[in-house]
């Protein structure tokens, strides 16, 4: 679903539109092209609403300003500095420059007229030359500064990050809005707090310049100042009007883009080539991805044309204020009223201002609008992660038991009405082996999920040797489980590696890895492979070796016997492995989980049986729990899928 999705329906298809909402897909798969955008905030019409808009934008603004020089601090102090001090100087020079030429000008005609000579010139040439001089250095240290502190930026950005999602419950990157602030923090927010900061120096440099100019300009004529001040306004309105509405299509095509990546991953993507070309779907996909690109290119279109024409159009107001300036002081030459200096300087100065004010302008509406992005990085990072410590975490026991008691634990995913567990209880002594059965949809997974606490319990709570999970660090109580999920990961990496993983205290404790091999019955795969452990999976190596869907989930259940913990979940096992690996782990995995709490889920009943107690899930609920005797001299649920299983076997 897109954020907003059946709203963003009817706003499409109105109330009683063409078709109901529920039939409007937005998958990008199907449907129309045209997937709408979640809503942009109502631009103010009236001038009041508008002005009050402002306010709070320069306020937003400048309220982000501090963060973002932290941030250029943190990156580099000295480089930081630099910039600074190179931007007070450049912010002076082009009044500097200006002076020395008017300086010159009148030089030159006190020379003519046998007033000066020409050693004046030689040396007002000299000092010329050095402000130039300095104006070309100091724009290229400001260059050199900038995309040094660029580099270390986006690496600072990147790694907060990466570190911050790394802290995030499961949940936040379940949900599509959070999804789209998160690709937006990682891709586009890294080069903006430089931005920021380009512009908010560029303000300050332009600021310099335009108060020693208007200076200038005051102390001859006042109505030139302002007349020079009032004109690139207009300019200015429309910038960070296009400003913020760049930000909101760009946030706001992530739907469509998301879309679009997707469609891309379907035909580039090497996990997905079978089927796409066994379905011919390719060029399917590929149409798809045009008519979704051509509808956000569009999009764009429409903004840039309009965002530059609007802007030109203003801006032609400035140049015909400045060619009004430059016609009244023609004048006032001609009329002797001003030397040729003073027109030379006056021509500078009053250039240099209206450059300088629509300069304002536009360095003020580029930090607008890289605050919008950075507000987007900001929010990210000030996510609180869900699943947390509590104040006073309850130190584990030295030694965990492992005794598992769900009370009346109910579950709904966020966003979802329907709950996929519901009053659940049960309990599961120290050391027991239990088999959670049940049909697709039941919730098993989701038993598991909240027993490793990556979601807590709507209602009910969760037990673990007496103590409510809530109780303990999330972290720390995760060190006593090993997990194999459903969807287990196949790290590109060598097989030593993959399988280290599963305990990063002994990722390089090849014995112990070996073990973990043997007890997954990976070992005798591994070592047939060119470079034993050391050889590399998957295709992102060059040598890389691919693994069967059976070699790859030996290795991912290697993984988790790596750990030695007092709680052993597995989810399927065995589900890709062939009849005498899966007989052979079940019959390891009796002394595999010898003083170890073990849950695992299978829909295969000759394995279930194995287990000491069966819980069966219905619906969410728990529907039988018991020895597979008990639950076979039931005859219920359970008895009757054992049956059903039992009979397909038996022809
Ligand atoms: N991340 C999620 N967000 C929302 N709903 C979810 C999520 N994961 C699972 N569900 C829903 O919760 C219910 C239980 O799912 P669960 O994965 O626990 O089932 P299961 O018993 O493990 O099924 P299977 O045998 O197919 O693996 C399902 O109806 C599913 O649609």
């Amino acid at each position: 679903m897109i954020p907003g999705g059946r709203d963003a329906a009817v706003r499409v298809f109105g109330r009683r539109g063409r078709r109901p909402p529920q039939t409007v897909p937005d998958s990008g798969l199907t449907g129309p092209v045209d997937i709408p955008e979640p809503k942009q905030p109502d631009e103010p019409k009236d001038l009041r609403s508008r002005f009050a808009r402002m306010r709070t934008s320069v306020a937003g603004t400048v309220r982000g300003l501090p963060k973002v020089a932290k941030l250029t601090w943190q990156a580099s102090p000295v480089l930081t500095i630099l910039i600074a001090l190179v931007t007070v100087v450049s912010g002076l020079l082009p009044t500097v420059t200006a002076y020395i030429a008017k300086i010159l000008l009148d030089s030159v005609v006190a020379a003519i007229q046998h007033r000066g000579t020409t050693g004046d010139i030689v040396w007002i040439t000299l000092f010329q030359f050095g402000a130039l001089a300095a104006t070309a250095i100091s724009s290229a240290i400001t260059t050199i500064a900038q995309s040094l502190l660029q580099e270390r930026m986006t690496l600072t950005i990147r790694n907060e990050v990466m570190a911050h999602a790394s802290k995030l419950h499961l949940a936040y990157f379940e949900g599509s809005t959070s999804y789209d602030m998160l690709r937006q923090a990682a891709q586009e927010a890294p080069s903006r707090p430089l931005s920021m900061m380009t512009s908010a120096l560029g303000l300050i440099r332009t600021t310099i310049t335009f108060a020693s100019m208007i200076a200038l300009l005051v102390s001859i004529s006042p109505l030139l100042a302002l007349v020079s001040l009032l004109a690139p306004i207009p300019a200015f309105v429309s910038q960070s009007r296009y400003g913020s509405r760049a930000f909101w299509l760009t946030f706001l095509m992530s739907p469509i883009k998301r879309r679009m990546d997707y469609l891309s991953s379907l035909v580039t993507t090497d996990q997905y080539a079978k089927e796409t070309k066994l379905f011919g779907l390719g060029p399917y996909f590929v149409e798809r991805f045009r008519k979704l690109g051509q509808v956000s290119y569009e999009r764009q279109r429409k903004l840039t044309v309009h965002r530059n024409v609007a802007a030109t159009s203003w801006g032609l107001l400035s140049t015909l204020a400045g060619s009004a300036i430059a016609l009244y002081i023609a004048l006032e030459a001609v009329g002797g009223r001003l030397t040729l200096g003073d027109l030379a300087l006056y021509t500078a100065a009053a250039t240099s201002v209206q450059t300088s004010v629509s300069g304002l302008f536009t360095a003020f509406s580029g930090m607008y609008e890289n605050n919008l992005y950075l507000d987007t990085l900001y929010r990210f990072l000030g996510t609180e992660p869900e699943i947390v410590a509590p104040a006073r975490p309850r130190p584990l026991p030295t030694t965990v038991e492992g005794h598992i008691r769900f009370e009346t634990v109910s579950f709904s995913y966020p966003g979802t009405a329907e709950p996929a567990l519901h009053g659940v209880s049960f309990e599961i002594r120290p050391g027991e082996t239990v088999a959670v059965v049940g049909r697709n949809g039941a919730g098993k997974s989701t038993l598991f999920k909240l027993l490793c606490r990556l979601y807590d319990p709507t209602a009910g709570r969760i037990l673990l040797d007496g103590v409510d999970l809530r109780e303990f660090d999330p972290e720390a109580l995760r060190t006593q489980i090993s997990a194999m999920f459903q969807d287990y990961v196949t790290y590109q990496g060598t097989a030593a590696e993959n399988i280290g993983l599963g305990d990063l205290d002994r990722l390089t404790d090849r014995p112990h890895i070996e073990e973990s091999a043997r007890r997954a019955g990976a070992d005798e795969r591994i070592a047939a492979l060119p470079e034993g452990y050391d050889s590399p999976l998957g295709r992102w190596f060059d040598q890389g070796v691919s693994l069967s869907g059976g070699e790859w989930q030996k290795i991912a259940l290697a993984r988790a016997f790596q750990r030695e913990t007092p709680i052993l979940i597995l989810d399927e096992p065995t589900s890709a492995l062939d009849a005498q690996a899966e007989h052979d782990l079940f019959s390891r995995l009796r002394t595999l989980s010898s003083g170890r709490t073990t849950l695992y889920i299978s829909h295969r009943f000759s394995t279930v049986r194995q287990a000491e107690r069966i819980l069966l899930l219905d619906h969410g609920k728990v529907a039988e729990y018991g020895t597979h005797e008990e639950l076979m001299a039931a005859e219920g649920g359970y008895a009757e899928l054992f049956t059903l299983q039992a009979r397909a076997y038996l022809g």
